[in-house]
């Protein structure tokens, strides 16, 4: 046997489409295109190619992006100065700074000085405290975008075990409230998890992310399964080659699962496609109309 591969860059282009589609109402009520900001600091190679990826989305969607480009000099008092100003410039409705950032600037500090309404990753702990209590507000890209890929290949989840392995504010937690909101059961496990293998052999979702390459392989999974893996991992390919691989050992894992993400083309053309997303409802929160359905 051998399991679907969830098609994350294709339902990603679809998403893309909408919200594409979806902008010129906006355009047409307020007279000016949603704004996403994004902030990046320092010279990270991979970070580079993603905030490129993210301008060039935003544009394609018919969006304004504005991008800041700050050396890896920046001090964090300058960082939160630049956050402030884009907290008060109306024509922005999304902030986002690129992480990693520098060591040295504290992640919190900067992010908490994001104005909630325009923290389009959904990392502001306002945010965060939203999702908990299920109230709305603005939900982190890439468990949303998992989120959407289950419920386009299982429908309803109401009672399914779910197991998130990785407990990140970024990726776990909020994946684990927002399966909790589908009437999952739900696991987090982590590193200090009694029986791992037994634990998520539990499992009817499984969401691998905890930045292992591989780890997860298919004797740990329940027949028929659906994984989603957030891993992306650079490691050593054939010669002087690289490979990017996932959390998850795919060729074991899709003998067993009956659906699996692969990587790449799985969860990660999902993180930017939800961000346009989270940027056009920002727009929509902030001029007080509603967001388009369906999104
Ligand atoms: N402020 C944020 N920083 C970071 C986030 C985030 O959501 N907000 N997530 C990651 C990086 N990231 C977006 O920023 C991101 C990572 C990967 C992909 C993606 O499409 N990956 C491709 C493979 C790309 C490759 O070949 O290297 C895939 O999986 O198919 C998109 C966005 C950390 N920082
Ligand atoms: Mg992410």
């Amino acid at each position: 046997m051998s399991g679907d591969i969830i098609d994350g860059k294709a339902f990603a282009e679809r998403l893309r489409q909408r919200v594409a589609e979806a902008v010129p109402q906006f355009v047409e009520t307020e007279a000016r295109a949603p704004g996403l900001a994004v902030v990046i600091v320092g010279e990270d190679p991979a970070s580079h190619v993603y905030v490129r990826s993210k301008g060039k989305a935003t544009v394609a969607a018919g969006m304004a992006s504005f991008e800041h480009r700050l050396p890896d000099t920046t001090s964090q008092e300058e960082l939160i100065a630049l956050v402030e100003q884009l907290n008060l410039d109306d024509a922005v409705d999304g902030i986002l700074v690129q992480l990693p950032l520098p060591a040295g600037i504290d992640d919190k500090a900067v992010i908490e000085a994001i104005d909630p309404a325009k923290d389009v990753d959904g990392f502001h702990v306002a945010n965060a405290g939203r999702l908990a209590v299920g109230e709305e507000g603005l939900v982190p890209c890439t468990p949303l975008g998992c989120l959407m890929l289950l419920k386009d290949r299982l429908g309803d989840l109401s009672g399914l075990e779910a197991v998130v392995v990785g407990r990140s504010n970024i990726v776990g937690k909020p994946m684990a409230q927002l399966l909790l909101q589908q009437n999952c059961t739900v696991t987090i496990a982590h590193s200090r998890t009694r029986d791992l293998p037994g634990v998520v052999r539990r499992a009817d979702i499984v969401v691998a992310a905890v930045g292992r390459p591989e780890m997860i392989r298919g004797d740990w999974l329940k027949p028929g399964a659906t994984v989603i893996d957030v891993g992306i991992n650079r490691i050593a390919g054939e010669g002087d080659r690289t490979r990017l691989v996932g959390d998850v050992d795919f060729e074991s894992a899709r003998q067993v699962a009956g659906g699996i993400t692969p990587v790449p083309g799985g969860v990660g053309p999902m993180t930017i496609a939800v961000l346009l997303r989270n940027t056009l409802v920002a727009a929509c929160a902030r001029a007080g109309i509603a967001p388009p359905a369906g999104l």
